[in-house]
């Protein structure tokens, strides 16, 4: 199932510098490794802002919901979800 997701990130103005970094690193490595499985299919910086538009590709809502959960920017993120089909005047073979 895809999904389109949407992340908006709002730190904390009085965080640490330190904090911060270490809760990005976590978020990097997180990212990268639901890259690496399949998961985390498109990961695109929104231009100009500290948000990032994404497509996931997960089995359920429930999987969806558990990958989003448990991001380290979790709980300083705004976060959409949008469900996605396949569009009938799609050429691509991978979009389902
Ligand atoms: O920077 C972001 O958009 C937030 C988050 C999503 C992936 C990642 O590494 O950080």
């Amino acid at each position: 199932m895809l999904f389109h997701v949407e992340m908006t990130v709002k730190l904390p103005t009085d965080m640490p510098g330190e904090v911060a970094a270490e809760i990005k690193a976590k978020e990097k490595a997180y990212a990268q490794a639901l890259q690496q499985q399949g998961k985390w299919r498109h990961l695109w910086r929104i231009a100009g802002s500290y948000a990032n538009v994404s497509i996931f590709d997960v089995d359920d809502n429930a999987e969806l919901q558990d990958i989003i959960a448990n991001l380290p920017l979790f709980p300083y993120m705004e976060i959409s979800v949008k469900p996605l089909c396949r569009h009938p005047s799609s050429i691509r073979d991978d979009d389902s």
